[in-house]
């Protein structure tokens, strides 16, 4: 029988190991890309005990190297959404009458197995899967995985110890249930933290999940599900499915025990579920959580006062690192004419100097995006602003998806601020830059805050003190991570809770305690040792 408080103190970030030519980490990272590439996998969904596999299978190929194949998942169809939320459901109870302290030790020992054992093989996976290089890789699959899992533990805590005031007589408690029925995740291609956040925080919290990745991102999700396995995870409390998003949402959103969405990924997507989600109310046994973080138009205002060389950097570190493809990445900037002839040519020499190819090899500063799709479509953008007069192409704009598919990082001029590249989130390696006369700093916040529908990230570049001040305070509202004198990409779970709100999301701060707040549903026990025996108030007695 189990006795006891349990400590489970703030951890510190897992350190990011730098893969320097002759280091340990870097050999073994290369080992573990050889084995992963000649693995050649049949993956399955992971549904209750059940492998899956269909007949119906896709290839998974590295986004770098579109020729060849890595391996091959099997496609799921509805009868598989169905299954899993069965599963989901029948593990349920076990679940939920687990003790926290074994829950915890679940994903604490899947932390330290991403940690040691498996730290080169997610990365590995990752790089070849979604065409990270090895340092985009460790800070994601690696750090940023295994900070959510052991600060989500230590949060968690946090939030079991919170209990109310007890007046004489009675004892109050809260108890921190989870939801009645299931939570459905449903995670983008670019992160593989957040593949593996979106699931295991909701499950930390006693609650079964049904896990739905991006199509792109499952060579390193299955890598995570076996390693949740591995650390004993019971079967049924996360099903993996790899079935259509359409598909995944009709069944799940119109299922009387769906209790809550986890999503991360397009604003488009997150709306059309929350407008589902709105019809079928009458369905479902409890108001499901919907909790969304999604996309961004990530802004960087530079003042006068700024250094040049410390505004190209972090435009180049914050446009073009993972090729753009953060909701985080800096996509419009604002440069005041007084600065734009050095900062333009320091982004041009830094274009220039990006080494562009496969992950593989160490040099590569960009790889490539995702899919053909996402080439297409930032292709377009590009070919968009060399036609157009009120834009002009100052660095980058080869595309060529013959081997991969390779944008080379762009940097467009536009001389109207309402350019379609300013306003669209286009989630690759371009950045537009509007030069604004250096004395209209004020009207050009306004015109930070008001250009796009999202509010995600911004950053202010500046030396002088009034300026940070004044953009702090006019763009409040304009980005849900703001940051002062650096790039806006690079949230660090603990120290940079992350999230937006207008149309980046529901601002729930993922990695945070805010955001485990929306799985738990809290009962209030109130306990009374000494009952009343009348029902009379004593004023009432007869003097
Ligand atoms: N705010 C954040 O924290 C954050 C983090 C990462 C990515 N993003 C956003 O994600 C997007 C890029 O990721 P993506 O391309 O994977 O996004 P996406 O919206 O195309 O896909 C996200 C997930 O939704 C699924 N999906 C697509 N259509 C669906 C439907 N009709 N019903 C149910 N599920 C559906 C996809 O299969 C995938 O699993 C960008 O917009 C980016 O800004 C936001
Ligand atoms: N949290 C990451 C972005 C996640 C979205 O893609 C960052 O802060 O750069």
């Amino acid at each position: 029988m189990h006795q006891g408080s349990f400590s489970y103190p703030l951890p510190a970030n897992e350190p990011v190991l730098n893969y320097a030519p002759g280091s340990k980490e870097r050999e073994s990272l290369k080992a573990a890309i050889a084995l992963l590439k000649s693995q050649k996998l049949d993956v399955p969904m992971y549904i209750g005990a059940d492998e899956i596999r269909t007949s119906k299978k896709e290839p998974l190929r590295p986004p770098h190297a579109h020729q060849f194949v890595l391996g091959k998942f099997s496609i799921g169809e509805k009868k598989h959404v169905q299954q899993a939320v069965n599963a989901a459901l029948t593990a349920k109870k076990g679940w939920e009458a687990m003790t926290w302290e074994s829950r915890a030790g679940i994903f604490l020992k899947a932390a330290d197995l991403i940690a040691t054992k498996y730290r080169g093989q997610m990365n590995a996976a990752t790089m070849l899967g979604q065409s990270k290089n090895a340092y985009q890789a460790e800070i994601d699959s690696a750090c940023e995985l295994i900070d959510f899992l052991r600060f989500n533990v230590h949060f968690l805590s946090e939030i079991y110890k919170q209990q109310p005031v007890s007046g004489p007589g009675m004892h109050n408690r809260l108890e921190y249930r989870p939801l009645e029925g299931f939570v459905l995740a449903i995670t983008p291609f670019n992160f593989t933290a957040i593949g593996g956040n979106l699931p295991t925080s909701a499950a930390m919290c006693g609650n079964v999940v049904v896990w739905k990745p991006a199509h792109t991102q499952i060579y390193s999700a299955q890598l995570f599900m076996r390693i949740l396995k591995e650390a004993g995870l019971p079967d049924g409390v996360i099903n993996l499915i790899y079935v259509d998003g359409p598909v995944v949402g009709d069944v799940c959103f119109s299922h009387r025990d769906f209790a809550g969405v986890h999503f991360t990924g397009s604003t488009g997507v997150f709306n059309h579920m929350w407008e589902t989600i709105g019809k079928n109310i009458p369905r479902y046994k409890s108001y499901p959580r919907i909790v969304g973080e999604t996309g961004g138009k990530d802004f960087v205002v530079v003042h006068k006062s700024a250094r040049p060389d410390v505004v190209a950097t972090a435009l180049l570190r914050g446009a073009f690192e993972f090729q753009g493809q953060k909701c985080s990445a800096a996509s419009r900037a604002y440069i005041p004419s007084n600065l734009w002839k050095e900062v333009k040519a320091l982004l041009v020499e830094g274009v220039n100097s990006f080494k562009m190819g496969s992950v593989e090899d160490f040099s590569n500063f960009i790889n490539a995006v995702i899919d053909e799709k996402s080439f297409d479509k930032i292709k377009g953008y590009i070919d968009k602003a060399r036609k157009d007069p009120k834009a002009r192409i100052v660095a980058g704009g080869n595309c060529d998806k013959s081997e991969g598919y390779f944008i080379q990082p762009t940097v467009i001029e536009a001389r109207d601020p309402q350019f379609i590249t300013m306003r669209e989130e286009i989630f690759g390696p371009v950045l537009t830059v509007y030069v604004y006369p250096a004395g209209s700093f004020e009207k050009t916040l306004d015109l930070v805050d008001s250009t796009s529908p999202y509010a995600l990230t911004g950053s202010i570049i500046a030396t002088d003190r009034a300026a940070i001040e004044t953009a702090t305070k006019r763009l409040s509202n304009a980005a849900g991570n703001f940051y002062i004198n650096d790039k806006p990409t690079g949230a660090v779970v603990g120290q940079q809770p992350f999230g937006g709100a207008r149309a980046s999301g529901t601002n729930d701060k993922a990695g945070s305690i805010l955001n485990l707040y929306r799985w738990l549903s809290v009962r209030t026990v109130k306990e009374t040792f000494n009952p009343p025996v009348d029902y009379r108030y004593p004023f009432m007695a007869e003097e």
